[in-house]
């Protein structure tokens, strides 16, 4: 289990503002714009960045002030930080390898991990010549091959493409039985992954726990950053507005995704956004009605 308590760090621009959650085995998204720190906690609980403040413990022990090697942690960097003169077997073996452990066993636990995450046939390749997908996968099993207490992301897909995303996102899918502490700013990867979900804005963690909140948020800050219309203290999520030809709103612009259209509506002084497979223009002039409203706090 991690639990991490009244963790502060400050620079002059930026502040992470007394963070504090647990984690148990399970898988925890946290989410939140560019800048909001995500990448700054992550690296704390890495080890890479001392804290000002505040205390990390894994398993019951403090490792707040232990340097990365002597915490039993995972950890994948956005850039996945491979090294560029090793192959993919060496780059997964290394950290066996400087603990010293013996040949067989490596191979025994290479042979492993490569299997579970699809890799075997490249294990002899350059680094160099690998695909996003495939370095990223190799991280994942550099990391894993170490048996650790937690497994830390940032951003694990964001240098992907659509299908390789959501490979990489069925292989992260099947990690279990340890606490997973993924970063990002991907909405729909949170919700396919997450099963706790931490919410970071400007170095705050405005809210975590339970995914029902990203259907149910409880506050206007929540809401308008998961892309809900706010509307006399309700919260109405895009998909659940209905258009009917009317004379209460006028449609200012339409983007067509081909499924669906992102439609932006100029309803009694609010711009509304609305998701809709109808055909509907800019300049139509239209009625809306709300499936479901939710009140915030
Ligand atoms: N070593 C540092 N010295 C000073 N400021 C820093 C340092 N590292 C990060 N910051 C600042 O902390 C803030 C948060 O950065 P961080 O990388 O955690 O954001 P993020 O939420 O991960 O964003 P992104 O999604 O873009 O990676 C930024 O304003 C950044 O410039």
């Amino acid at each position: 289990m991690l639990k991490v308590e009244n963790l502060s760090k400050n620079w002059k621009e930026f502040k992470l503002k007394n963070i504090s959650f647990e984690i148990g085995k399970e898988y925890c998204v946290i989410i939140g714009p560019s800048g909001a720190g995500k990448s700054v906690l992550l690296k704390c609980v890495a080890g890479i960045l001392k804290p000002d403040n505040g205390e990390i413990t894994l398993n019951g022990e403090d490792i707040t002030n232990l340097p990365p090697e002597k915490r039993n942690v995972g950890y994948v960097p956005q850039n996945y930080a491979l090294f560029p003169n090793k192959n993919v077997y060496k780059n997964i073996a290394y950290g066996l390898i400087v603990r010293k452990i013996n040949k067989c066993e490596i191979e025994r636990k290479v042979k492993e991990i490569s299997e579970f995450l699809n890799i075997s046939h490249l294990l002899d390749r350059d680094v160099k010549t690998l695909s996003g997908g495939e370095q990223q996968r190799v991280a994942l099993a550099r990391a894993l091959i170490l048996n650790p207490d937690i497994l830390l992301l940032d951003e694990p897909t964001s240098a992907l493409d659509t299908k390789i995303k959501e490979n990489i996102i069925t292989e992260l899918k099947k990690i279990k039985n340890i606490p997973v502490l993924h970063i990002t700013h991907d909405l729909a990867e949170a919700r396919t992954l997450g099963e706790k979900i931490g919410i970071f804005i400007n170095g705050e963690l405005i809210s975590f726990g339970s995914k029902k909140i990203l259907k149910h948020p409880t506050n206007k800050k929540i809401a308008e950053f998961l892309g809900f219309n706010i509307i006399n203290n309700m919260a109405i999520a895009p998909e659940d507005i209905i258009i009917s030809k009317g004379d209460e709103g006028e449609v200012l612009n339409v983007i067509d995704y081909g499924l669906y259209k992102k439609v932006l509506i100029n309803y009694k002084s609010t711009i509304i956004k609305a998701y809709t497979q109808k055909d509907v223009k800019i300049g139509d002039k239209v009625n809306l009605h709300f499936k479901s409203m939710l009140k915030l706090n």
